[in-house]
Formats: structure tokens, C-alpha cells, sequence
């Protein structure tokens, strides 16, 4: 199998070369404590999210990944073997892959992906920095004379990366992305509606006030002062008040990249516009906010949850674009 990995906080999204998506699912695992680890795995992805807060307080819900990296390799290694499996791999069949890292992200944590990816059975695999990934599923050439501007704004961090001719110019990271939006929501509705929400809920009115943001929006949760479930009646522009500062203050991180560019790169930019993908950027108004903060033209990619993956999944054939980019 030839795959392209991305490995997001909040999301996996797996692209075989010849299949397309084979796997599209929330980073997690529901562990039960204790036991050989084999019987550990009660449930990934879809599933274990769909227990979070349902399964018994024994079961332990387990995010892989923290901030786009990775921080317990025996985690990492069981959770991308599950994912292969879940991917179609026959066992023993062999998989190479390309893995999508942050570009922020040290060579100690770039290692220790790579590490855990080894052991789980794919060999050879590369690292490659999620922006050139999306980038190239979008169908840019970052091997081209040209200075491209990517921003990518996922789960746990968003980043502005702008190359051209197999190397980085410049780059900023935000360690702000959709969970932070996520956290904004359930502190709104907890200090202005009385009302507790769990993380899924959450993420669901955060997404729903998308579709009308004249609309009002009902939601669940339990009353702060009773503890007793209650429903409560929401106004979108709420939502996109409790999360535009969070938004605000990842599009002032993001703009410093352009401080690092020669104005040549910049009248580069001007023309071809900046490119933007990750879930996060779906938020209303994100790509005119940020659009307004950089001066340049901004557009959405038009798979902005799985470029990333299927750019990674053409860059495995690709060999020129791996030795300048990719990170073994
Ligand atoms: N329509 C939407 N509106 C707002 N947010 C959205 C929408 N769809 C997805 N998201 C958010 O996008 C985030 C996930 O995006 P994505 O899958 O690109 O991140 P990731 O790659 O897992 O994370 P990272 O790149 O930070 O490691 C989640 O926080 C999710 O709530």
C-alpha cells in the first residue's frame, strides 16, 4: 500500500495512492485501563468518539496527538497500526507512507512520528511539512520559482508557511486552532447561559452556526445550578463572538510571516493569492478576516479536511519533491 498520512490533532485522514480516502475518521482511542494492551482497544476513531462521554468512567478516551505531534510513541505506534488496519492493510502486506508534520515541529518530535510509524509497519516513511502537503494536493508545485503562501488552521494549531523552489522562506505557528474554538464555546454557554455542555456538543453548535448566522440554534447540556438536563436557545452571532477572538489572535501570528518575505516574494503572493485549508478555516468570515489582516487575496481550498492527505499520497511518487522537502 502507498499511503499519505495526515495525522491531525483532531483528525486522521488517510489517501491511497490508488484508492483514494480510505480512512477519515477523529484522532482517538478508547482504552480500557489496565489488561494486556492487545485488550486494551475498546474502540477508534468514529467509534471512540461516539462513546465520549457515554462509556464508563474505566474506559479512557486517548488523543495520540498533542498540538500536531507526538508525546507517548507506544500510543502513537498502536494507534496508527489499528488505523491501518482500518485502511485495508492485509497483515504483513507492505506499506510505505508520506506523514504530515507541523512545520514548527522539532526534529526530537519529527523522530519520535517516525519512530512509531516504523514500528507499525511502514517502511520506508517520510515526514513532510502538512502545508507542502496540502499544497501539492491542491495542485501547486512547490518545486516551482514562484513564492507560494499556505495556511493551514486545524485542530490544534494553525501555521502560514510560504515556499518556493524546494525550500521554506518563512513561517509562523499558532498553538490556537478549533479546539480552542471548541473551549470558547462551552465556556460561552457555560458563563452566559448557565449551561454545561460536553465536548462534543460543543464542537457541533460551534460547526451549526456556520449554516445561518442569522439563525438560532438549540442545544443540550446539563443546568449549572441543578445539574438536571436542559435545552437553551442560542443565537449563532453569539458563537462567532465567543470564538472570533481566538480566530483574531491566530490571524495576528499567522500575518507576521509576511515581516520574513522580500517584496519580491510578496508581489509573488499578490497574483497567485493565499491558499488556505484545515477545518478550522470553514469558520464564517475567517478567510475575509484574514484576507483584510494580510492585504492579499485569500482562497479556500476546495477540499480543505483531506488535501493534505491526498497531497502527501502524490508526493510518495514524487522523489525530487521529497529529497527538497521531506524529513526523514
Ligand atoms: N464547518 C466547520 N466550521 C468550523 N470548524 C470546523 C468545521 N469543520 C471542521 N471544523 C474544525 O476543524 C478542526 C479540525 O480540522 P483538521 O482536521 O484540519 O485538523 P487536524 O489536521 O486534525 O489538526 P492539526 O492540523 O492542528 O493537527 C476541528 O477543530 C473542527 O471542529
Amino acid at each position: 500500500m502507498d499511503l499519505g498520512i495526515d495525522l491531525g490533532t483532531a483528525n486522521t485522514v488517510v489517501s491511497d495512492v490508488h484508492r483514494g480516502i480510505v480512512f477519515d475518521e477523529p484522532t482517538m482511542m478508547l482504552l480500557r485501563s489496565g489488561g494486556a494492551r492487545r485488550e486494551k482497544v475498546l474502540a477508534v476513531g468514529s467509534e471512540a468518539a461516539d462513546l465520549l462521554g457515554r462509556a464508563p468512567s474505566r474506559f479512557v478516551p486517548v488523543r495520540p496527538l498533542h498540538d500536531g505531534v507526538v508525546t507517548d510513541l507506544e500510543t502513537a505506534r498502536l494507534y496508527l497500526r489499528l488505523v491501518l488496519q482500518r485502511a485495508g492493510r492485509r497483515v504483513w502486506s507492505p506499506v510505505r507512507a508520506v506523514i504530515g508534520v507541523p512545520v514548527g515541529s522539532t526534529a526530537l518530535e519529527n523522530r519520535a512520528l517516525l519512530e512509531a510509524a516504523q514500528e507499525a509497519g511502514i517502511r520506508p516513511v517520510t515526514a513532510l511539512d502538512e502545508s507542502i502537503a496540502g499544497a501539492v494536493g491542491c495542485g501547486i508545485d512547490p518545486l516551482e520559482r514562484r513564492v507560494h503562501m499556505v495556511v493551514d488552521v486545524g485542530g490544534g494549531t494553525a501555521e502560514a508557511v510560504a515556499f518556493c523552489f524546494g525550500g521554506v522562506l518563512a513561517h509562523r505557528t499558532s498553538k490556537l486552532g478549533g479546539d480552542e474554538m471548541t473551549l470558547a464555546v462551552s465556556r460561552h454557554l457555560r458563563e452566559q447561559h448557565q449551561l454545561h455542555v460536553g465536548e462534543l456538543e460543543a464542537e457541533d453548535l460551534k460547526i451549526r452556526s456556520g449554516t445561518d448566522l442569522n439563525g438560532s440554534l438549540v442545544v443540550q447540556g446539563r443546568d449549572g445550578a441543578t445539574g438536571r438536563p436542559r435545552l437553551a436557545t442560542v443565537q449563532a452571532a453569539e458563537v462567532a463572538d465567543a470564538v472570533r477572538p481566538i480566530t483574531d489572535e491566530i490571524i495576528r501570528t499567522l500575518a507576521a510571516a509576511l515581516d520574513d518575505l522580500p517584496p519580491q516574494a510578496i508581489a509573488d503572493v499578490l497574483s497567485e493569492g493565499v491558499l488556505v485549508f484545515g477545518g478550522s478555516s470553514l469558520v464564517p468570515g475567517f478567510a475575509q478576516e484574514l484576507e483584510r489582516s494580510l492585504g492579499l487575496p485569500v482562497k479556500l481550498a476546495e477540499d480543505p479536511l483531506t488535501c493534505v492527505a491526498e497531497g502527501a499520497a502524490r508526493a510518495l511518487r514524487n522523489r525530487p519533491l521529497l529529497a527538497a522537502y521531506g524529513r526523514s
